[in-house]
């Protein structure tokens, strides 16, 4: 079980406020970084881990949304729950439209606080995460990445996970760490795509006070801070070729330097890495070293989407609702609700589902939430005829290997898994019929 102290951003101009706020999360263990405007905190967000942010509406340079919409540009995951003045729906609504996964109204009633940051974190009131389970279902599917997460649990050696976004790839990784030797130590997530390029070596190694301009003081980098426990490089692909030549050599000599420093020293991480791209498409295009790529893809995992999911539906949705229940109510579906949550397509997998839900119920206003709180897009309803159409809202990649995979399944299924009778269907080469299975990973 993860044992980090979860981290708290504060935003408000008032400094009573931000002060009551703190106190108020200290008192629950939290640890708590303020800003008094829009700027600080973005530029905050921009360099250290949250895993919550607070903020207000009114401020003087700028609207609270600013905040939640940056999280949301830079792909930062973090929650954001907006504090608005007494009465504004409107600009409730337009928080939770921004991303923001919910409100507080003023004055703040820290009852309320505490039931919404307990929910969110899920944390009991002493800064410790609730043991959520990790990766809920028990589809085929789902039973034998569980089964993989063990066995590669007891390994030490590198794992690639792929699969697209939002398929759970980061929890299968915390998972893979929780149960690993190294569990009592830290996870290190890095997200590889959100640090920019002038900075990776020293956020990567570390630096040595005086390095360059404005290191006044040394610091670790990811390497050292994931030292006994695992470094998690998300969105592996997004790194530029220079950083992968070093990250290749740190994890080869198991030696990192820090910039401005005379000396290696020695560290000890398990990488994990993932990426929704295709890596081994990347290396044939010259955009991934090979010899990197071999390294991380000693043990791969892949996550599946959601649509191969659907069995899990209704057990995912209702494992979301006791997330979202508090002390004296569980949100529920009405019938109209969950026909619809079954049949939708999920481009985004799991993420878009636990949206979806969130801001359906806070959109809901009481607990029955109802077909129209859902804010489903048609275009992603799950028809066939639908699929088959472009909308521009994943890469066309994704959108090509979803269609080829619907086909192929198809073709199986209808010749109960006979691969030669498939590929005739399908006008294929039985050659080419195996390459395209291997390919898109069906068994
Ligand atoms: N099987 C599952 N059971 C419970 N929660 C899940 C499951 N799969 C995913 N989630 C949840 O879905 C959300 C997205 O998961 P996660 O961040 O691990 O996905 P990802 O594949 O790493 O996404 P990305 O590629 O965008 O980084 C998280 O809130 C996670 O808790």
């Amino acid at each position: 079980m993860n044992k980090k102290v979860l981290r708290v951003l504060v935003v408000d101009d008032e400094p009573d406020i931000r002060e009551l706020l703190e106190l108020t999360l200290i008192k629950m263990g939290l640890e708590v970084v303020t800003a008094g405007n829009v700027g600080e905190a973005t530029a905050r967000l921009a360099r250290e881990p949250f895993d919550l942010v607070l903020t207000d509406m009114r401020m003087p340079d700028g609207e609270g949304i600013e905040v939640v919409q940056f999280i949301a540009d830079q792909s930062l995951d973090i929650p954001s729950a907006i504090i608005t003045a007494y009465g504004s729906t409107e600009s409730a609504v337009r928080a939770m439209k921004a991303g923001a996964f919910d409100y507080l109204s003023k004055p703040i009633s820290l009852a309320q606080l505490r039931t919404l940051v307990k929910s969110v974190l899920k944390v009991e009131g002493n800064g410790k995460p609730l043991s959520v389970e990790r990766l809920v279902g028990d589809s085929a599917a789902m039973l034998e990445v569980r089964r993989m997460v063990d066995k590669l649990a007891r390994s030490q050696a590198a794992v690639y996970i792929s699969g697209e976004s939002g398929t759970g790839k980061e929890q299968a990784a915390r998972l893979i760490h929780e149960q690993s030797a190294r569990a009592e130590r830290p996870f290190v997530p890095v997200n590889c795509g959100a640090i920019p390029e002038n900075l990776m070596e020293s956020e990567f190694f570390g630096y040595r006070k005086g390095a360059f301009t404005g290191a006044d003081s040394e610091r670790d980098g990811f390497f050292q801070q994931a030292n006994g426990g695992t470094l998690f490089l998300d969105e592996v692909a997004d790194l530029p070729l220079a950083m992968q030549v070093k990250l290749l050599r740190a994890i080869q000599e198991k030696k990192v330097r820090k910039l401005g420093s005379p000396q290696e020293e020695a560290v000890d991480v398990r990488i994990i890495c993932a990426t929704h791209k295709d890596l081994a498409t990347l290396v044939e295009a010259g955009q991934f070293r090979q010899d990197l790529y071999y390294r991380l893809n000693v043990l791969p995992l892949r996550m599946p989407p959601l649509r191969e999911l659907r069995d899990d539906i209704p057990r995912f949705i209702g494992a979301l609702l006791d997330r979202f229940a508090t002390a004296d109510s569980r949100p529920r579906l009405t019938p109209d609700a969950v026909k619809a949550m079954l049949a939708y397509n999920y481009p985004g997998n799991f993420r878009e589902l636990e949206n979806i839900l969130e801001r359906a119920i806070a959109l809901a206003g009481d607990d029955k939430v109802d077909v129209l709180d859902l804010q489903l897009t048609p275009c992603a309803q799950s028809d066939d005829e639908q699929n088959a159409e472009y909308a521009g809202s994943e890469p066309l990649q994704d959108f090509l290997d979803r269609v080829e995979r619907e086909a192929i399944l198809k073709a199986l299924d209808a010749t109960r898994f006979n691969r030669t009778q498939a590929a005739k269907l399908l006008g294929l080469t039985f050659r080419s019929m195996r390459y395209r299975m291997d390919r898109l990973g069906i068994k």
